[in-house]
C-alpha cells in the first residue's frame, strides 16, 4: 500500500474501551465521546439504550430490561454487549460524518490473554474496523499523561481504572515492567456496599455506593474534621427504607483491603525495578492516572507507603485516550502497533 495514501488525512480513532468509561478520539479533531460502558437490552436481546441513558438505568429497570456493563476486570465479559456499545459509540463519534472504515488504536489492560485480546479485535472488526492495533493501557496512559516515555529514563506509571489497576515501569517508549491487577475503582465502590450492608444493615446500590466513594472517600486522612453524608438504602431486617448518617473515616476503612491490594501492587513492582531506573523514579516521582487517581489522598497514601512522590496526572480520566490519539499522529509507532495486532488476530 502507498505510504502517503495510508498515513494521509485518514479519521482514524483512539479508543478507551474501559470497565466503567468508553472515550474516542478522531484524529485531526480530539476526543469526540465520553460514555459511560453500559448497555441496556430487553428480553429479546434488542438494545434499548447505550452509554448514559442505559447508565442510569443501571439498578433501575424492569423485569423485561437489563442494564449490564460489558465489560468487567478490563475485559469483554459479554461480547454480544460489548459489540452493540462500541458500534453505537463508533456511529455517534462519526456524526453523521461517515469515516468510511477507520484504522483503530485501542487501549487494553496489560494483563490479558491472547483470548482477550483477540475478543476486543473481533469486536472492533465487527464494529467496522479497518485495521486494529492494541496498546497498552499503562503505555497509552503515560504518553497521554505526557511523561517522556521516549526518553532512556525511568518513569513509573500507575492506570487506576474501573476494573484494573495498571502499575508499570517504562522506558525507552516501551514496558520495561508491569504488573495489573483485577482491583480497582469497581472494588472499592463493592467495598462499601458490603460494609454498609455488614456494619449498618443497609442495602444500597451500586450508583449510590459510587457517589458516597467520589464525595466522602478518601485513602488517607486528608481533613481535620471527617465529613459526613446520608445514605438511603433498604434495611437489611425490615426491609423498608432507611436513611442513616455515615462519616468520611467509615469509608476509608471500608476501602482498607482493595486500597492495600493496589499499594503492595506498586511496592511489588518497585522491588522488581532495576536500580537506575528506580533511582529515575525517584527523583522524578510516581504518575497516578485514571478515575481511581481522582480518590482524594490516593497520591499521599502511595507516597506514605513507597516513599517516593506521587502526583495526579492532568485530566486522570483522559490519559488513555489521550495517548491513544499521540499514537495516531505517530505514524511509525502506529505501524508498529499495527503490525503486532495483526499478528495476534
Ligand atoms: N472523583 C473520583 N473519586 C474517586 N473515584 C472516581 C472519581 N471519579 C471517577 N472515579 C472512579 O474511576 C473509575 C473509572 O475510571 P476510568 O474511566 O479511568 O476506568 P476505565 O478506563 O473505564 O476502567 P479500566 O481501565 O479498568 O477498564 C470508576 O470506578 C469511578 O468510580
Amino acid at each position: 500500500m502507498n505510504f502517503f495514501k495510508r498515513f494521509s488525512l485518514s479519521r482514524d480513532m483512539g479508543i478507551d474501551l474501559g470497565t466503567a468509561n468508553t472515550l474516542i478520539y478522531i484524529s485531526g479533531k480530539g476526543i469526540v465521546l465520553e460514555e459511560p460502558s453500559v448497555v441496556a437490552i430487553d428480553r429479546d436481546k434488542t438494545p434499548i439504550a447505550v452509554g448514559e441513558e442505559a447508565r442510569k438505568m443501571l439498578g433501575r429497570t424492569p423485569g423485561n430490561i437489563i442494564a449490564l456493563r460489558p465489560l468487567r476486570d478490563g475485559v469483554i465479559a459479554d461480547f454480544y454487549s460489548a459489540e452493540i456499545m462500541l458500534s453505537e459509540f463508533i456511529r455517534r463519534a462519526h456524526e453523521g460524518n461517515p469515516l468510511g472504515n477507520p484504522r483503530m488504536v485501542i487501549g487494553i489492560p496489560s494483563g490479558i490473554t491472547g483470548v482477550e485480546r483477540r475478543a476486543v479485535i473481533e469486536a472492533a472488526t465487527r464494529a467496522g474496523a479497518k485495521e486494529v492495533g492494541l496498546i497498552d493501557e499503562p503505555v497509552a496512559a503515560a504518553l497521554g499523561a505526557g511523561l517522556p516515555v521516549t526518553e532512556a529514563t525511568g518513569n513509573m506509571i500507575i492506570d487506576i481504572g474501573g476494573g484494573t489497576t495498571e502499575v508499570a515501569v517504562l522506558s525507552l517508549q516501551g514496558r520495561v515492567l508491569s504488573e495489573s491487577v483485577r482491583v480497582a475503582g469497581d472494588e472499592l465502590t463493592e467495598a462499601i456496599v458490603q460494609y454498609m450492608r455488614k456494619v449498618h444493615n443497609l442495602i444500597i446500590g451500586e450508583r449510590t455506593a459510587e457517589d458516597i466513594k467520589i464525595k466522602l472517600g478518601s485513602a488517607y486522612p486528608i481533613h481535620n474534621e471527617e465529613p459526613v453524608q446520608e445514605v438511603r438504602g433498604l434495611h437489611l431486617m425490615s426491609g423498608l427504607p432507611r436513611t442513616i448518617t455515615i462519616k468520611g473515616g467509615e469509608v476509608r476503612e471500608s476501602m482498607a483491603e482493595p486500597l492495600s491490594t493496589i499499594v503492595d501492587a506498586v511496592k511489588r513492582t518497585l522491588e522488581r525495578t532495576p536500580p537506575e531506573l528506580a533511582a529515575d523514579i525517584i527523583d522524578r516521582g510516581i504518575m497516578l492516572a485514571g478515575g481511581g487517581a481522582l480518590m482524594k489522598g490516593l497520591d499521599m497514601l502511595i507516597s506514605h507507603e513507597t516513599g517516593i512522590v506521587t502526583h495526579v496526572a492532568e485530566d486522570p480520566l483522559r490519559c488513555v485516550v489521550k495517548g491513544t490519539g499521540e499514537v495516531l499522529k505517530n505514524p511509525k509507532i502506529l505501524e508498529r502497533i499495527l503490525n503486532e495486532s495483526a499478528r495476534m488476530a
